[in-house]
């Protein structure tokens, strides 16, 4: 009788499948939030629920909420989708598909360490999947134009909804998935409120209009979708500013990376290869951050000729990141995952870098920011009180442009700022050329200290 079951019971089940196949000619495809492959499939989960969240959401009766990204999480915007086990219709080409929310209900809760998660935040583990059904005479359809319909609407539906991002890798321990934490990056800087000479500025927003349209460009010249910047010049002349500028003018996310937080080459290449595309990555004060003078290995201190051994135990924490290795992420084989992404390097002695490392093809722009001209104040003026003109300008001309006295943006800056209510231009113009005149004194001493050395 066992056996009598077993084989009617397979053989009436493959039967009844295919019996059921013939009656019903409705198939399904099942998008989960969740899978194995390094989340790929999880992307297209978020790109469909964005797509259903914008088209069909307004027909579902039950709804989740969500914070709308571009708020901050703090607004008070929300982004409705599909609730579990709710049902919707989407028209595509004359033909109708029928979504499902299906959840598999688990329910099992943790907390966030990460403050990337949501610092501390409880986690719903529930695994949530959208199912698609449709006739078996639209498969094609379907697999062919619709769901790459439904992902491509998707992703551009949430480029427009994010909430963009400033990355760090410093601060995390071995037990985390991902490489990289973050925060909203919330910069307000502007190339209109960035001061710099305006000929120069336009010229870096077209490069950067460039580089963003130009996909097909890259492809056809055999080229990956990358450019590297690098910032050079005094402290306070605006370089982490401009970085900010760049990234809100492109609508892109930030990689802060701390380099003497990397242990070796191969954690720096899982660092890169985790950033996703539409971001700069940067790496500040370059020249300082780890010893990248080319030298791949110190030398033994017996060979160099060192009477007492070196005590090499206090050194085993710090980065092992190499010349090489930096270089092959950021133009070798790797560099070119991802694709959209700018790398942007800022130093304060370019003399002191490694020509290897800001060779064109690396660093394909390098630009100076310098001390504040004339035009550069302007602008400040504009900023930070928002005026054209003043009968004192002429003195500050005078003295930054025939004088040639040096200040930085960020003293100008100072100087500009109410910093209180009875405060005014008059007052704040007349500190500057102040400290504009005693800079002036200064440089004459130290020229006169000099003739008569
Ligand atoms: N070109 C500029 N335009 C507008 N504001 C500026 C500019 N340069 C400096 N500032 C002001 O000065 C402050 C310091 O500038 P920033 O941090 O960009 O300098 P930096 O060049 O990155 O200096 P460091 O080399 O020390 O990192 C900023 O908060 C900004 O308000
Ligand atoms: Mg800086």
């Amino acid at each position: 009788r066992q056996l009598f079951e077993h084989f009617v019971g397979r053989f009436l089940r493959r039967h009844a499948r295919r019996l059921a196949g013939f009656m019903d000619p409705y198939l399904t495809v099942t998008i989960s939030e969740h899978c194995g492959e390094r989340m790929r499939l999880g992307d297209v989960y978020d790109q469909a629920k964005a797509y259903l969240s914008h088209r069909c959401a307004r027909r579902a009766r039950s709804l989740r909420a969500e914070r709308a990204a571009r708020d901050g999480g703090g607004g008070d915007r929300f982004l409705l989708t599909m609730g579990d086990g709710e049902e919707v219709y989407d028209v595509f080409q004359g033909a109708i598909v029928w979504w499902y929310s299906v959840s598999s209900g688990g329910g099992r809760r943790y907390e966030s360490p990460w403050f990337g998660g949501g610092g501390g935040v409880v986690y719903d583990d529930d695994r949530r999947a959208y199912r698609l059904l449709f006739h078996q005479r639209h498969r094609d359809l379907v697999v062919d134009s619709y769901l790459p319909h439904v992902c491509r609407e998707g992703r551009a539906i949430m480029l427009r909804n994010r909430r963009r991002k400033l990355f760090t890798n410093a601060g995390g321990d071995r037990y985390r998935k991902s490489a990289w934490s973050y925060v909203a990056f919330e910069h307000p800087s502007t190339f209109d409120t960035l001061a710099m000479d305006p000929a120069k500025k336009r010229d870096i927003m077209d490069d950067l209009d460039a580089f963003r349209n130009g996909k097909d460009y890259y492809a056809r010249i055999g080229k990956a979708w990358k450019r590297g910047y690098l910032l050079h010049g005094p402290p306070g002349t605006g370089k982490s500013t401009m970085i900010a500028a760049m990234a809100n003018y492109l609508d892109y996310d930030i990689y802060d990376v701390e380099l003497t937080s990397v242990a070796t080459n191969t954690d720096l290449r899982r660092l890169f290869i985790e950033t996703k595309g539409k971001s700069i990555i940067v790496i500040e004060d370059i020249d300082c951050s780890v010893d990248l003078t080319g030298k791949r290995k110190k030398r033994s201190p017996l060979a160099a000729g060192a009477a007492e051994p070196v005590d090499t135990t206090k050194d085993e924490n710090a980065s092992k990141v190499t010349l090489s290795g930096l270089l092959n992420v950021i133009d070798g084989l790797w560099s070119a995952c991802g694709g959209e992404r700018i790398v942007v390097f800022t130093t304060n002695h370019v003399d002191k870098l490694d020509p290897a490392l800001i060779r064109r093809g690396r660093m394909d722009k390098h630009i100076e920011m310098s001390y504040c001209c004339f035009e550069t104040f302007k602008i400040l003026a504009k900023n930070y009180l928002a005026i054209d003109a003043h009968h004192l300008f002429d003195d500050v001309r005078s003295l930054l442009q025939d004088a040639k006295i040096k200040i930085t943006p960020a003293d100008v800056a100072e100087h500009l700022m109410l910093k209180c209510a009875a405060a005014d231009e008059a007052a704040c113009l007349a500190s500057l050329v102040t400290a504009l005149e005693k800079k002036a004194k200064d440089k004459e001493k130290v020229e006169e200290t000099v003739v008569d050395g």
